[in-house]
């Protein structure tokens, strides 16, 4: 598919989704929980409505799977060709604690792979595109939405300390015991997909996941890291895909100088 000409419209309406998110973080923010006990806000319904709108009519016959539609009971049973999967506010947990580690992700995929992706950060305007043959880059969105200090990014070479970026509100056990394989290491915590980006920009070199995660929440910051460089691999050692059973992920490793393959999960 033709992706070039949809980055713009594209980033235009991840900043609008931006916008609807911190309409309502300035509103004040009203919780309510999904069935699969996981904290869904106004915030998140409001931002997959604008994307959904956007995609389906710049491409009417692509599909879309995205998280509060598939909350919904709206998940598709079969999906021919390449489709969108759409993540409105990834970090729920981090924006409803008041911090900025929340992202609007949008990425397409194409037989099993993402092969483009956006991620935008409202909450400090940081916003990273990456697409398949083309490369990645990121840049800043003025306060009057505007592009600002756009330039490309690609992963760096491992340092012999290096830095791995972890979920702050998913870690557990597994991860804890993973860490430990690196105690030189330094440690970031963070939300969302911004951990992906981070080592696309090589302010961070590896990403282990240890613990359940959606298709929505992966593939756009998967792409914009494959684009920059990296490299994303399940626990069998094999390049991480999608369109797997119900969009659910399992473990996976994410790292940056493909040089270096970092300890097995
Ligand atoms: N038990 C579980 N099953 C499936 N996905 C889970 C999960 N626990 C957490 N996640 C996913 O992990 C994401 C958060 O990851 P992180 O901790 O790295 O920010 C969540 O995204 P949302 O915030 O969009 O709900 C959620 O989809
Ligand atoms: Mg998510």
């Amino acid at each position: 598919m033709q992706k070039t000409a949809l980055t713009n419209p594209l980033i235009d309406v991840c900043i609008k989704a931006g916008h609807e998110i911190m309409a309502v973080a300035r509103a004040g923010i009203t919780v309510r929980t999904k069935d699969d006990k996981s904290p869904v806000t106004l915030a998140d319904e409001r931002a997959e409505r604008v994307i959904l709108a956007v995609l389906k009519e710049l491409t009417p016959d692509v599909m879309i799977v995205a998280e509060e539609q598939a909350a919904a009971g709206g998940l598709p049973d079969q999906v021919d060709g390449p489709f969108w999967l759409v993540d409105p506010l990834d970090g729920t947990k981090e924006f409803l604690k008041g911090g900025q580690d929340f992202t609007v992700n949008i990425a397409l995929i194409e037989n099993g792979a993402p092969t483009f992706g956006i991620v935008y950060c409202p909450a400090n305007g940081r916003l990273f595109v990456g697409e398949q043959d083309k490369g990645a880059w990121q840049a800043v969105i003025s306060g009057d939405d505007r592009i600002t200090e756009k330039r490309a990014i690609s992963t760096r070479p491992c340092p012999s300390q290096p830095k791995i970026v972890a979920s702050k509100s998913h870690r557990n056990a597994e991860t804890d015991a993973y860490l430990a394989k690196y105690p030189d290491a330094e440690l970031v915590s963070i939300g969302s997909s911004l951990k992906f980006c981070l080592v696309a920009t090589g302010e961070a070199d590896i990403y282990p996941r240890l613990g359940p995660t959606m298709e929505w929440d992966t593939a756009a910051g998967h792409a914009v890291l494959l684009a920059a460089g990296g490299r994303m691999v399940d626990e069998q050692g094999a390049d991480f895909g999608y369109y797997k059973p119900g969009f659910k992920n399992g473990l996976f490793l994410a790292w940056g100088d493909k040089n270096t393959r970092p300890e097995a999960l």
